[in-house]
């Protein structure tokens, strides 16, 4: 996938296209709606390709920092967008002078840019100066072009619609069933393993620390089930895990983290990358009265793991 950044005018594009626009964060399953629908309209001469806003425009514009955690980093969106069959991304660096620019001026001399045949977006589209155009106002602007436009519905579970606000609300909250049903996969977060305290060792659970995580949503300090995904070439290699994620109260922990204790591995993974990917909420993060009281329930916390996912309970 070739990504193109821009900052103003984006350069001007011969190849027929498709374009949908939006933030995508996470590629839940209203965005996949989207990339449905542009697949089906694309003809074989045709290139589908995203006008992306990936910074929140309220973390550029007010420095608001809960808009700038997201489902998914930067990275994890162009894999995802590439695996849906995307073949251009641009990366529009929203800045101060960018919220300037009109929906005239958006549709008539950026759009116009990109030799479009269609431009695909969710119902609840806006953009422009102030988010000032709805997505009718897209289609009225962009009918004196003879670009198509499709509005695509909200795609709605149990009476509600999916939305990234939504989803990322569930992962703060720790349901991440019910965010693994908008999504379509487990939330995840890749990052490189870093170097802790050494005391996961010691205490018989050595933890994967996720490094590199500043990007994403937090999801409620506790543990939870999962699973790991160490990148090797030529194939990547899986294992349950257990995730301690938060602040880590028994040891005095000042920062939040996200580790993870691999059942049945033994090795050194400092500095690979890892995906780390949330499955189920077990317990709340406690604050024990010490390190034997904190083991006794890791104990416990493997045991459970190793019931539910029907692995034998290794009593040495
Ligand atoms: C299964 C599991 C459960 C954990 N539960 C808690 C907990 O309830 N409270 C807490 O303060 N820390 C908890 N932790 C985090 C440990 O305190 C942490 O892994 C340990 O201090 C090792 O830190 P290190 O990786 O920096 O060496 C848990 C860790 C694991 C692997
Ligand atoms: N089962 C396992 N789960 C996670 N990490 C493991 C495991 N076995 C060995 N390791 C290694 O041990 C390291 C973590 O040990 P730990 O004592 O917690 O140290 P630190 O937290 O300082 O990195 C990991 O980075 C990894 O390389």
């Amino acid at each position: 996938m070739e990504t193109i950044e821009v900052t103003a005018l984006p350069p001007k594009n011969e190849k027929n296209t498709i374009l949908l626009i939006g933030k995508f964060d996470g590629l839940h399953l209203g965005h996949q709606q989207l990339l449905k629908e542009a697949s089906a309209w694309r003809q074989r001469n045709e290139e589908i390709a995203v006008f992306g806003f990936s910074e929140h425009p309220l973390w550029v514009l007010k420095g608001d920092l809960d808009y700038k955690r997201a489902l998914s980093s930067h990275q994890d969106k162009l894999h995802l967008l590439e695996q849906a069959g995307v073949n251009r991304y641009y990366h529009i660096n929203f800045t101060k002078e960018y919220a300037q620019i009109t929906p005239e001026q958006f549709v008539h001399e950026h759009i116009a840019q990109l030799n479009v045949s269609r431009v695909v977006v969710g119902d609840g589209f806006r953009f422009g100066k102030g988010g000032n155009a709805d997505a009718n106002g897209l289609a009225q602007l962009c009918e004196e072009l003879s670009i198509s436009v499709s509005i695509v519905p909200h795609i709605n579970v149990q009476h509600k619609k999916v939305s990234s606000t939504e989803v990322r609300r569930n992962v703060a909250e720790g349901r991440m069933e019910v965010v693994q049903s908008l999504l379509n996969r487990p939330f995840e977060m890749t990052g490189v393993v870093e170097k802790g305290e050494a005391l996961g060792r010691q205490l018989g659970f050595p933890t994967l620390n996720v490094g590199e995580i500043e990007e994403y949503v937090r999801p409620k300090p506790g543990v939870y089930l999962g699973i790991v995904k160490v990148h090797a070439a030529p194939a990547a290699e899986y294992y349950y895990t257990l995730i301690s994620a938060g602040y880590r109260p028994t040891v005095n922990g000042e920062s939040y983290k996200v580790e993870a204790y691999l059942l049945d591995f033994s090795g050194d993974l400092y500095d690979r990358t890892i995906t780390v990917k949330f499955l189920r909420y077990m317990r709340g993060e406690e604050n024990f009265n010490g390190l034997d009281e904190l083991v006794e329930q890791m104990q416990k916390d493997e045991e459970e793991a190793r019931e539910i996912l029907g692995l034998s309970n290794n009593e040495e």
